[in-house]
């Protein structure tokens, strides 16, 4: 099916960022076409699954910082829906009390008045009972963090752009963009045109870059998504505030894990490790690696004692990491109307307010409301192929 209609602005890929960027120019008066290559909703990307962190609690100022009005964009949204996306639970950060990344943590909240909490080896397990702090490490609370309801979001903020007579095409995959003052964008089953073009395609950055000619350096990893029976229902509760956690950085392998407390599977805690292995995204279950279960078995056995040490749910996302970890925000250097999102790094979800209204922004050739240096791809240098 050809279409006649030329819309302002066609964005590709409907996970967070791509829904979040649509409502966006959609609450801008903006035409909208927002195109999607699975049916939705579906479980092939990045966004999906019943929850994730919101935090403000990071290691550079920059993210702390965005995350003061997200928040607010996050209860806007509530508001304008009538629904609940996000339960305060509080984040424990824990790790070495005088490691780097540790104080960078530490130092952020405490430059940027993030409310917070130290606690000391000494009182630690009558606030967090039930859990070991290891040897040696500090810890804190990070007391408005978070859970937020992930698939609740999208399909409210999908709702959201549709009543403001924004288009979804779901089934319709990108198979070629041509660029020019009308962007022209060929799917599986029409041809549509625009002004702008957003592509915020997850882990297919690359495969959706290819068609103007960029390359960035991303790679994707496939995420073993683990749940821990408790061996007790109840007691790592979210209904009992058991507070989401993540270890900071370091070189220990056994130091990338996180958890969210029990909610979506009754009596299951989500534990992860930050890291994957590489995958192609069309062929994502055909990585099988699982030597990360080991480390967290491990992890779960020693600080965890209410859970048994076995995973006893395991599913599967993908990060789409950059070389920094830093996300890519940014305008195509040869064509202003084309505008990309890509390379959130296992921790964009809680950003997808504040990312739809920046590339929003850049699509409409706005100044972008935050700095964006440490999103453009000049960081990459050398790394950034293009065949332009
Ligand atoms: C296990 C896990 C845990 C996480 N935990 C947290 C957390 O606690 N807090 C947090 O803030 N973040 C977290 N994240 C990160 C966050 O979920 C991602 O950063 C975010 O979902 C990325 O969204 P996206 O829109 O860029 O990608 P996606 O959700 O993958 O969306 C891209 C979309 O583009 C579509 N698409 C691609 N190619 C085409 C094409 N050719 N035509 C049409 N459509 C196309 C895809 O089908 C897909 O729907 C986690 C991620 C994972 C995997
Ligand atoms: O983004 C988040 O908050 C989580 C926790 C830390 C690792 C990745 N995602």
């Amino acid at each position: 099916m050809s279409s006649e209609v030329e819309y302002d602005c066609i964005v590709i890929g409907a996970g967070v960022q791509g829904s979040f960027t649509a409502y966006q120019l959609a609450k801008r008066n903006k035409k909208t076409l927002l195109l999607e290559q699975f049916v939705l909703p579906h479980t092939r990307g990045s966004s999906h699954g019943q929850t994730r962190i919101i935090r403000k609690a990071y290691e550079q100022d920059f993210y702390t910082q965005m995350m003061d009005e997200c928040y607010k964009l996050w209860s806007q949204l509530e508001r304008e829906a009538g629904v609940t996306l996000y339960r305060q639970t509080g984040l424990l950060v824990m790790g070495p009390e005088h490691s780097d990344s540790y104080l960078l943590y530490k130092n952020t909240m405490e430059r940027n008045n993030v409310p917070m909490v130290i606690l000391t080896p000494e009182n630690f397990s009558q606030h967090i009972p039930n859990v070991i702090l290891a040897e040696g490490d500090g810890a804190l609370v990070d007391i408005n963090a978070g859970v937020l309801y992930a698939d609740r979001a999208l399909k409210t903020v999908q709702g959201q752009f549709q009543k403001l007579g924004g288009v979804i095409r779901d089934k319709e995959k990108v198979t070629d963009i041509t660029p020019g003052p009308v962007v022209t964008v060929s799917t599986s089953a029409g041809v549509y045109r625009a002004k702008s073009l957003v592509i915020t395609a997850g882990p297919w950055a690359n495969k959706l870059l290819a068609h103007i000619g960029l390359q960035l350096p991303l790679e994707v990893q496939k995420i073993n998504v683990c749940y821990w029976e408790e061996k007790v229902p109840g007691t790592y509760d979210m209904k009992k505030r058991f507070p989401c956690f993540l270890l900071t950085e370091g070189e220990e392998s056994d130091r990338h894990i996180y958890g969210l407390p029990s909610n979506e599977y009754p009596g299951l805690v989500k534990i992860c490790y930050h890291i994957g292995s590489e995958t192609d995204p069309d062929h994502r279950d055909k990585q099988t690696d699982r030597s990360d279960i080991g480390i967290l078995q491990r992890f779960v056995a020693r600080c965890f004692p209410g859970l048994i040490p076995e995973p006893a749910v395991v599913e599967s996302c993908m990060y789409t990491l950059t070389p920094d970890s830093h996300f890519v925000l940014d305008c195509h250097p040869a064509y202003s109307n084309i505008v990309f999102g890509a390379g959130f790094s296992g921790h964009g979800f809680k950003f997808g307010p504040i990312i739809g209204k920046l590339l929003c922004e850049l699509s409409l050739g706005e100044v972008p409301s935050y700095d964006l240096s440490p999103f453009r791809i000049r960081r990459f240098q050398g790394n950034t192929k293009s065949a332009l």
